[in-house]
């Protein structure tokens, strides 16, 4: 059977590297291409929908798939916790259905991201660094997001970070009290570093995506997920066993 995928965003950067892999993945076929000049109803008939828009736009896309009995697969950026928290509620009440939101498609920067969230017990000073493309136009990433609230979740019973002079703007945005520095660049497509200071040590984790092919296994991984997907799920470490590597091999 073939899975009819409706891809939200086809035109941008993500939609046709996305848009390319299903050619050549067994099983899918995109049946609608959409953009902002699009209805949403041109997703009808397709049996699952592929976000990659604008976070402003996400939401809407979402909503409207789930009104409509597709199941989404989200790689668009902008899905803080608050958020997520009312799509589980959402999709409470739709057993049949499910949203996959993957922050980062790459596995690097999945590994990163559990191993900063692993060391974030161990260390009260901690800041993150991100830097992205000229074009992108959210800040902090996405990625940046996951990464400061996972930490914080680590961390809850030691309470914030010490950040200090936190209120001067040049202090970067606190994401579950750890600043993230965000760094727009020519030349850059993305970078995280997550610094971590101790006595007398500075422990730190970084990811660097070098071109967009980083992201082609983590996207196979979710497209396939997607299919039988039920309630909410987010981050490709949640469909992969990181103990193990299985799953990664795709
Ligand atoms: N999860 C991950 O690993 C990654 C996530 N991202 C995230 O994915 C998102 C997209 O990134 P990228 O592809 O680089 O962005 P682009 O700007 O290249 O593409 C954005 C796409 O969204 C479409 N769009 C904008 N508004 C609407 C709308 N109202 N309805 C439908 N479509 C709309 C645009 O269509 P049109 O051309 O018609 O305006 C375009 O196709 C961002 O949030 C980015 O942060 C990016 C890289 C990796
Ligand atoms: O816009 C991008 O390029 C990216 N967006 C995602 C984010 O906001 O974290 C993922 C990746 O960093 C690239």
């Amino acid at each position: 059977m073939t899975t009819k995928v409706a891809l939200v965003g086809a035109s941008g950067s993500m939609g046709r590297l996305i848009s390319q892999l299903i050619e050549s993945e067994p099983g899918f076929e995109v049946v609608a291409r959409l953009g902002s000049a699009s209805p949403l109803s041109d997703m009808l008939g397709a049996d699952v929908a592929v976000d990659v828009t604008r976070p402003g736009v996400s939401q809407s896309v979402v909503d409207f798939a789930l009104d409509n009995g597709l199941s989404v697969l989200v790689g668009t950026s902008g899905w803080s916790a608050d958020r997520i928290t009312a799509l589980e509620h959402r999709l409470a009440t739709l057993p049949e259905l499910g949203v996959i939101i993957v922050p980062n498609f790459s596995l690097g920067s999945v590994l990163a991201t559990r191993f900063a969230t692993m060391a974030a017990r161990f260390f009260d000073s901690i800041e993150i660094v991100e830097a992205h493309h000229a074009a992108k136009i959210d800040s902090p990433s996405g990625t940046a997001v996951r990464t400061a609230e996972l930490m914080a979740a680590a961390r809850a019973e030691l309470g914030p970070v010490a950040a200090p002079h936190a209120d001067q703007r040049a202090r970067g945005q606190q994401v579950g009290s750890i600043p993230v520095h965000s760094i727009r660049l020519q030349g850059i497509v993305a970078r995280q570093e997550v610094i971590m200071g101790g006595d007398g040590e500075v422990l730190s984790f970084t990811h660097d995506t070098l071109s967009n092919t980083a992201y082609e296994k983590g996207i196979r991984i979710a497209l396939r997920a997607v299919v039988d997907a039920r309630g909410v799920t987010v981050g490709l470490d949640s469909l992969l066993d990181l103990e193990s590597g299985s799953g990664a091999g795709a």
